[in-house]
């Protein structure tokens, strides 16, 4: 019998030579947008997760995290998944309770294309791709990390400015220049917070003109406690590669520099925002948090590798800089292969014989720039996205957990398919001091995402907690949460809370205690000691050139 749908009238395909065209919603069947990868364009709230165990009483707040959840199908078939809106989560533990909470940030885009019905925007960062209506908008989709910061939410990409929300409702606030304190046309997804001081490090890349011009400008930002910009100093890097973590110590910032760049000849053809560099070293750039000057930074470089995400980092009794991170051995993105006529994307084979392990490189503040460095350890694990006990960064420390991939494991493919966003089949807990490996395999059907720790109540114990991951159940398309005692990872999860929807793959989030919520919404409050927090009310110095010279189209 003919499939009820077929009765349908027939509609154009809705991609012709890998452009969108007519207007019916329909997303590509590119493995981006399909299975576990289906865009779900979710917002939603549920009173009371159901739950599997029991969830200790002294978690009391809130899980964010984000990820990134295409609202209207791409302009471009191809498309990939870090183009996607950002959506926000929020699981809210209260006394052994959890509720769940999830919005779009909107962003100039999502108000755009709302309008529009349909995506304007074009590429990943590439405006040479977007629709003429737009011109002029700020691109940013918002969909990186999402932290909390002096009683707001930030949603964070690195080729655009943060966009403020609330806490509680997850409603937009608007973009967030620090109130006109910042800027940049670029600020990173990974700023850093001070344990010691309550500040806040951030820089961005690719920090001049509009931020997608391919320039090699960097501006490196603190903002302390009380929300006053400290610090402003304006760098330039070898080259306009991607620069998406960094780590702070009590007095260095330091900035991984990736081999992957950005070309503005490409941009202009129409081309991806980034090509991996296999001939190119992996760079590490330190500049001092007090006092920077442009001709401070130093460079120093290692053989060709893939930054991913920084463990911790500090100075030792030596003042040497320690900076723990994962560096994979090839390109992890893909999509975005070499500049050459036979750059292809890698194959499937390629991509499995990636191996991310955690590099421990120290570094004598006082080398000379363009020094060649070796790492002074490897800890000999496969995986990415870790995470410490925050109360940690800057200070030495022992513990990290972190996504593994054990391809010796059991997975079931057949129920499952490729791993959407990579076979992160098990959590690991590692400590530095004994080489310890604390691990639990998911099973055959499911996956992580990045972890959280979370101290327990009254202890400043390093890694006394839980651990707290979503788990991607790619056969029946669902997500739970699961919490671990952290330091206790292989004895299994101490509790379940179960979604009964499927979340996208996300990246960053973070853990807000109830007590600091509470504070803030007092001082937020209208008529409170800060007040509400306030959006940017100038256009960003680069749309004011744009507006002067009446080009603008956007919002
Ligand atoms: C490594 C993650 C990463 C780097 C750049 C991005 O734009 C992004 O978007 C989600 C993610
Ligand atoms: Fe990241």
């Amino acid at each position: 019998m003919a499939h009820l749908f077929s009765l349908a009238t027939p509609a154009p395909a809705a991609y012709h030579e890998g452009r969108r065209q007519g207007d019916q919603v329909k997303f590509p069947d590119t493995g981006f947008f399909q299975g576990f990868n289906k865009p779900s364009r979710l917002e939603a709230d549920i009173f009371e997760l159901e739950t599997t165990g029991t969830i200790p009483k002294d978690i009391n707040g809130t899980f964010y995290r984000i990820q990134p959840d295409h609202r209207f199908p791409p302009l471009f078939e191809e498309d990939i998944h870090f183009n996607g809106d950002g959506s926000v989560s929020a699981f809210h533990f209260q006394d052994g309770h959890v509720d769940f909470r999830q919005r779009y940030v909107h962003t100039e885009r999502y108000k755009a294309e709302t309008k529009a019905r349909r995506a304007l925007l074009g590429k990943y960062r590439n405006p040479y791709t977007d629709n003429e209506m737009v011109k002029g908008i700020i691109r940013t989709a918002s969909n990186t990390n999402i932290v909390f910061w002096r009683g707001v939410l930030l949603a964070m990409k690195e080729d655009g400015p943060p966009f403020a929300m609330d806490p509680r409702t997850l409603e937009t606030t608007g973009r967030y220049d620090f109130d006109g304190q910042v800027k940049s046309p670029t600020f990173t997804a990974h700023p850093k917070f001070d344990p010691e001081t309550g500040e806040m490090v951030c820089y961005g890349y690719c920090a001049g003109g509009d931020g997608h011009d391919a320039s090699c400008d960097i501006v490196v930002y603190t903002i302390d406690k009380d929300g006053k910009k400290t610090e402003e100093c304006w760098y330039k890097a070898p080259f306009c590669g991607m620069i998406h973590d960094c780590a702070i110590t009590k007095n260095y910032l330091i900035l991984p520099l990736t081999p992957i760049k950005a070309d503005l000849e490409r941009l202009k053809r129409g081309g991806n925002h980034f090509a991996w560099d296999p001939d190119e070293d992996q760079w590490y750039g330190i500049v001092p948090r007090r006092n920077g000057k442009p001709e401070d930074i130093v460079w120093l470089r290692a053989d060709n590798g893939f930054h991913g995400h920084v463990a911790g980092s500090y100075e030792d009794e030596e003042g040497k800089i320690v900076v723990d991170l994962t560096v994979a051995s090839d390109n992890v993105f893909f999509f975005f292969p070499p500049d050459k006529p036979d750059g292809i994307p890698n194959t499937l084979t390629q991509r499995n014989k990636l191996v991310s392990d955690t590099y421990r490189w120290v570094f004598d503040p006082k080398i000379p720039t363009n020094t060649r460095v070796q790492p002074a350890k490897i800890y000999g694990i496969n995986g990415e996205f870790s995470r410490i006990d925050d109360r940690f960064l800057t200070h030495k420390y022992n513990h990290f957990w972190q996504c593994q991939i054990d391809p010796t494991r059991l997975y079931d493919f057949a129920k499952c398919g490729p791993p959407a966003g990579g076979l992160f089949n098990v959590m690991g807990h590692f400590e530095w001091d004994t080489g310890k490996k604390d691990v639990y395999f998911a099973g055959p059907t499911c996956t992580f995402q990045e972890p959280i720790f979370i101290p327990k109540a009254g202890s400043s114990v390093e890694g006394e907690g839980y651990l707290m991951a979503l788990l991607n159940h790619l056969d029946v398309l669902r997500n739970d949460i699961l919490i671990f005692d952290a330091l206790n990872l292989s004895q299994g999860p101490l509790a379940v809370v179960h979604l009964p929807v499927k979340l996208r793959l996300g990246l960053h989030g973070n853990f807000v205690e109830q007590r600091e919520l509470d504070e803030w919404a007092e001082r937020r409050k209208e008529g409170g000691e800060v007040g509400p927090a306030k959006a940017a009310t100038e256009p960003l110095p680069w749309q004011k050139k744009l507006m002067e010279a009446n080009e603008v189209n956007g919002s």
